[in-house]
C-alpha cells in the first residue's frame, strides 16, 4: 500500500482552517502521499468517518471560512481505549502521519495519539491567539478584521447619538483579540483577563478625562475572558449619566473569508507539517516564532507560558487620550 498521511480539525473552526487543509492535502501528495481527510475531529477516527482527498478535493476552499471536514470536541477521545482505538484505525489505513489542527486541548490529542505509535504534527487554529509557543494562530486576523468592521459599525451609532458603547469580543482566557482590536476602533478603555482593573482608574476616568477634551462618544472594549460586559455598560451609565449600550460580537467573529495573513500562514504551516512527516518526524507543534515557521515537541510547548503584549497595552493607553 502507498503512504497515507491524514489531515483533521478538531476544537473551534477558525478563519483559515481550510486553507491548512488544502496545504496538507496538497503538499502531501505532491510529496507522494496518499492523503485522507478524516471528518468532525477525533471522532471521525473513532467512527471510521474518512475520506481520501485528491488535487480537486480542496479546489475553491483556500477562500472560505470555516472547515470542509468540520470539527468537533470528542469526550471519547480524552480516554486512553478510544485513542488505542484510533491508533489502530491509522494503523490499519497505513497512516503513517497526521496532522492535527486546532488549540492546545487538540494539541494534547495529537500527542496521545502520538504516544500511540502514530506520529502526529499540530497546527495552531484558534481566533483566540492564545497558544503560547507561536507568535500567530490561524484565524486570528481574520477575527480581528472582523471585530474592527463590526465595531466601526457600532462606533456611527454611538456617535450619532453621543453614547458610549461597551463591546465584548472573543477570547476565552486570553486579551489579544481585545487589545489589537481596541488599537485598531481607537478605545477609550480596553479591558482584558490578564492585566488586572478598576472600572474606576481604568474606564470611568479615562471617559471624564477625554469628556473635558471635548469627546462625546466612547468605545470601551471588553475581552469575553472577562465578561460582564452588560454589567460594566450598566456601571458605565450609572456613574457617567451617559447612555451606554452593550454588544456581545460573539460567533461572527469566528466566520468568513479568511484573510491574506491567515491563508498564507495556513499554507506555510501546513506545508511545514507534511515536511515534517515525510521525514517520519511526529509529536510536534508548528509555530510562528518572529517571521519564521519553526517547530517544536508537543510537551514543550504545552508547557511553554504565555506572554501578553505589555508594551502593546502601553501603546493603546497612550495614544487613546
Ligand atoms: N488531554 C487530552 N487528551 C486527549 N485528547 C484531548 C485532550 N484535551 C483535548 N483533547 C481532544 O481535543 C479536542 C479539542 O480540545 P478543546 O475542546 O480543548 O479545543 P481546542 O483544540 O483547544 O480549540 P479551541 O480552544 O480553540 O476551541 C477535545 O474535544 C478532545 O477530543
Ligand atoms: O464553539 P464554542 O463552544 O461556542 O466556543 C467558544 C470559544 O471558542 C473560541 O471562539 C475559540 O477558542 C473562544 O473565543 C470562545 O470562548
Ligand atoms: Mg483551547
Amino acid at each position: 500500500m502507498a503512504k497515507s498521511l491524514a489531515v483533521l480539525t478538531s476544537g473551534g473552526d477558525a478563519p483559515g482552517m481550510n486553507a491548512a487543509v488544502r496545504a496538507v492535502v496538497r503538499a502531501g501528495i505532491y510529496s507522494g502521499f496518499t492523503v485522507y481527510g478524516v471528518y468532525k475531529g477525533y471522532n471521525g477516527l473513532l467512527n471510521h468517518d474518512i475520506k481520501e482527498m485528491n488535487l480537486r478535493s480542496v479546489s475553491d476552499i483556500l477562500s472560505r471560512g470555516g472547515t470542509i471536514l468540520f470539527t468537533a470536541r470528542s469526550k471519547k477521545f480524552m480516554q486512553v481505549e478510544y485513542q488505542q482505538q484510533a491508533a489502530d484505525y491509522c494503523r490499519s489505513l497505513d497512516i503513517e502521519g497526521l496532522v492535527v489542527i486546532g488549540g492546545d486541548g487538540s494539541f494534547k490529542g495529537a500527542r496521545a495519539l502520538s504516544n500511540a505509535g502514530i506520529p502526529c504534527v499540530a497546527l495552531p487554529g484558534t481566533i483566540d491567539n492564545d497558544i503560547a509557543c507561536t507568535d500567530y494562530t490561524i484565524g486570528f486576523d481574520t477575527a480581528m478584521n472582523t471585530a474592527v468592521e463590526m465595531i466601526d459599525k457600532i462606533r456611527d451609532t454611538a456617535q450619532s447619538h453621543d453614547r458610549c458603547s461597551v463591546v465584548e469580543v472573543m477570547g476565552r482566557h486570553c486579551g489579544d483579540i481585545a487589545l489589537e482590536t481596541g488599537i485598531a476602533v481607537g478605545a477609550t478603555a480596553i479591558i482584558v483577563p490578564e492585566i488586572e482593573y478598576d472600572l474606576e482608574r481604568d474606564v470611568i476616568s479615562r471617559i471624564y478625562e477625554q469628556k473635558d477634551t471635548g469627546k462625546k462618544h466612547f468605545i470601551v472594549i471588553v475581552a469575553e475572558g472577562v465578561g460582564g460586559s452588560q454589567e460594566i455598560s450598566h456601571y458605565i451609565q450609572h456613574r457617567t449619566g451617559i447612555e451606554t449600550r452593550a454588544t456581545i460580537l460573539g460567533h461572527v467573529q469566528r466566520g468568513g473569508s479568511p484573510t491574506l495573513r491567515d491563508r498564507v500562514m495556513a499554507t506555510k504551516m501546513g506545508v511545514a507539517a507534511v515536511d515534517l512527516l515525510a521525514k517520519g518526524v511526529g509529536n510536534r507543534v508548528i509555530a510562528s516564532h518572529e517571521g519564521k515557521i519553526v517547530d517544536y515537541d508537543i510537551t514543550e510547548a504545552l508547557d511553554m507560558p504565555r506572554k501578553f503584549n505589555n508594551e502593546l497595552y502601553e501603546v493603546a493607553m497612550k495614544v487613546s487620550i
